[in-house]
C-alpha cells in the first residue's frame, strides 16, 4: 500500500529571557510523543552546526544591529533547509524554542530596527511559511528578571540588557500576536508552572487534535 505520511506541524515557543519556556517546551514533547508523533525539538539561534556556531556569536559577541538581524535570519534559513522543512515533510513534528517572531520582538521591538527591512528579511527567508501555533510566554520584565538571576548562569548579551528593552521585547510580542491571533497565543507566564501547563495541553488539544 502505497500510504504517505503526513505533514508534520510546526509549534514554536517565544517569551522574554525567563520566562519559562524550557520546562514547558519538554512537558509539550512529551505529551506529543504520548500521541505517537515523532517530534523534532530544537531552538533558534541554533539548530544546526552553523547555527549553533552563529548562536555562539550572536550571544557573545558585540556587533551591529542589522549584522545582529541578518545573522538571525541566516541561522535561521540553514534551521529551514537542514531541517524544519525536512522533517516536517518527513511527517514529523518541529517545536522550537523561538522563530522569527524573537527577530520582530529584540531586533525591532526591543534594539529598534527598521521593521520595513524585518519584513524584507522574513519575506525572502520563509515567504508565505509560518508556524502552526505560536505560544508567546507573557510576564512582567521584573518577574522574569528575577528568575534569570536565581538561576545562577552567567548572563549573556541580550540578558544582560535592562528592564525597558524587556518592556519593549514584551510589548513588540504583544503586537505581534495582535497582527496574527489565530496563530499566536499569548499565555500568563506568571503563574505555577501546573497552571500553565495545563493551558498549554488544552490549547494544543483544542488546536490539533479535536
Ligand atoms: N512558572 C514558573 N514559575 C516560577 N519559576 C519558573 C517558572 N517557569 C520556570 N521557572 C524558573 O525560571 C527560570 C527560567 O526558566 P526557563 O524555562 O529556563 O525560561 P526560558 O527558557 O523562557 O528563558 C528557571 O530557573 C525555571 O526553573
Ligand atoms: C531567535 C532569536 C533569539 N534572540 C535572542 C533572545 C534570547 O535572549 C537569545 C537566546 O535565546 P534563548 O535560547 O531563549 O536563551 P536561553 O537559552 O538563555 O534561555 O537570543 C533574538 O534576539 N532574536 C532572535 O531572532
Amino acid at each position: 500500500m502505497n500510504q504517505t505520511r503526513a505533514r508534520g506541524r510546526f509549534i514554536t515557543f517565544e517569551g522574554i529571557d525567563g520566562a519559562g519556556k524550557s520546562s514547558q517546551i519538554a512537558a509539550v514533547v512529551a505529551l506529543l510523543q504520548a500521541r505517537g508523533l515523532t517530534v523534532d525539538q530544537t531552538r533558534e539561534p541554533g539548530g544546526t552546526a552553523l547555527g549553533e556556531k552563529l548562536r555562539e556569536l550572536l550571544l557573545h559577541e558585540p556587533m551591529h544591529l542589522e549584522t545582529e538581524a541578518m545573522l538571525m535570519f541566516a541561522a535561521r534559513r540553514e534551521h529551514l533547509a537542514a531541517r524544519i522543512h525536512p522533517a516536517l515533510e518527513a511527517g514529523s513534528w518541529v517545536v522550537s524554542d523561538r522563530f522569527t517572531d524573537a527577530t520582530y520582538a529584540y531586533q525591532v521591538g526591543g534594539r529598534g530596527l527598521d521593521a520595513a527591512k524585518f519584513s524584507a528579511l522574513e519575506d525572502w527567508v520563509h515567504p508565505g511559511f509560518q508556524p502552526d501555533l505560536t505560544l508567546v510566554f507573557d510576564l512582567p520584565p521584573e518577574v522574569a528578571a528575577a528568575r534569570v538571576a536565581n538561576t545562577g548562569n552567567a548572563p549573556d548579551r541580550f540578558e544582560r540588557e535592562q528592564r525597558d528593552f524587556f518592556e519593549r521585547v514584551r510589548a513588540a510580542y504583544l503586537e505581534r500576536a495582535h497582527m496574527a491571533p489565530q496563530r499566536i497565543c499569548v499565555i500568563a507566564a506568571d503563574r505555577a508552572p501546573e497552571q500553565i501547563r495545563a493551558e498549554i495541553e488544552a490549547i494544543v488539544a483544542e488546536r490539533f487534535f479535536r
